[in-house]
């Protein structure tokens, strides 16, 4: 059957992530985890963690849980973008978030994080909902806990209202007609390699004359900002009193005070706006009259990422039917 779960800021001042109350095992375990649209493995820091390594996350013990079965052999190890990485092993073990179950998911136990997942202690794992083929449990890769529920949701969806500085949700099997005005434009997925990729048809800076362009990129949700092509940042923060490019904070910022134009991003025949206030993403520490940007060049990532800050300005529907197709809506 189908389901509904929150998608909490893990931090009030700005979206850095979001994350979803899940359970696992029996009695049920309950861990807070980050949805990620980029990546496809489900990782929880686990008992194996290094206790050095843990700091105020819950842990999932799956030596705790009658149902969890060592999924014996199996390894896993993940790179992420911003070079944060994890390691470790693997159980199945039930699984539910908002009422969705899966009795037999693959949930892979944390025996090595890196620093900076240490140091989120709102984040207790990640679960992937990027394309199977990228999971990279060794010898087999596992489903995703979305590949693995597909076939109980009454439609193989699952849909995405982030929310600026609030509490948003993921519905899943159902799309849900109150979360969005008009229509849902729905493109084309690239399922190679196994990202939501999708084709922008342009842009526009503020109330400026729309660009018809061919933007190739991934809808993810586990990006806090998005990244797009040189020459679309460069034409926005063009428009931004005082804004550089600096090597030393590593992107776009700008005079706090200076008034940002919004950025809108063609989906099709129709468009999404981001509000200028998305954009400012935060100041670079408490009370600097210094901020960094919502929106950064994508030349050092290979790879064009429209995450959170894109997508909560849409309600995003990822549909995982043959062939996959994304739809976006104006909120
Ligand atoms: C543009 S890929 C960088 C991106 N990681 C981010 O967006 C992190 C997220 C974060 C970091 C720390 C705490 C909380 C959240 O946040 C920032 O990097 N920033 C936010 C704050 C800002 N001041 C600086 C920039 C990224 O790897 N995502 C992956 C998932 C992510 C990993 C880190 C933990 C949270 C989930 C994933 O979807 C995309 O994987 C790839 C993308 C492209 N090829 C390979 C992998």
């Amino acid at each position: 059957e189908n389901g509904s779960a929150a998608a909490i800021p893990i931090d009030p001042r700005f979206d850095i992530a979001y994350v979803t109350p899940v359970t696992i095992g029996t009695p049920p375990q309950t861990l807070y985890l980050d949805f990620d649209t980029g990546s496809s493995d489900l990782w929880v820091f686990s008992s194996h963690t290094p206790e050095s390594q843990v700091r105020g996350q819950r842990i999932y013990s799956p030596e705790k849980s009658s149902t969890a079965k060592l999924l014996a052999g199996h390894t896993w190890s993940i790179l992420y973008g911003d070079g944060s990485g994890s390691l470790g092993n693997v159980y199945t073990d039930n699984f539910t978030v908002g009422g969705v179950t899966v009795t037999s998911q693959a949930v892979q136990t944390a025996q090595q994080v890196s620093y900076s997942f240490t140091s989120q202690s709102e984040i207790h794992g990640l679960v992937g909902l990027g394309f199977s083929t990228l999971n990279t449990v060794f010898p087999n890769g596992q489903l995703t806990f979305f590949d693995n529920a597909k076939s109980t949701l009454d439609s193989p969806v699952f849909t995405a209202d982030l929310k600026w500085k609030k509490e948003g949700t993921y519905d899943f099997g159902f799309i849900d007609e109150t979360k969005y005005t008009g229509e849902i434009t729905y493109l084309p997925v690239q399922t190679d390699p196994g990202y939501w990729t999708f084709t922008s048809s342009g842009y526009a800076v503020g109330d400026g004359a729309f660009h018809p362009a061919s933007i190739v990129g991934i809808a993810d949700t586990g990006t806090s900002l998005t990244y797009l092509p040189a020459e679309v940042v460069t034409s926005y923060w063009g428009q931004v009193d005082g804004a550089v490019d600096s090597d030393y904070y590593g992107g776009y910022v700008f005079p706090c005070s200076s008034k940002l134009p919004s950025f809108t991003f063609g989906v099709g025949p129709a468009n999404i706006t981001i509000p200028a206030s998305y954009i400012n993403y935060a100041q670079i520490t408490e009370g600097s009259p210094v901020c960094f940007g919502g929106l950064q060049s994508s030349s050092w990532l290979g790879v064009n990422i429209w995450g959170d800050v894109a997508l909560k300005a849409a309600f995003v529907v990822f549909n995982g039917a043959n062939p996959p197709t994304i739809g976006w809506a104006k909120k």
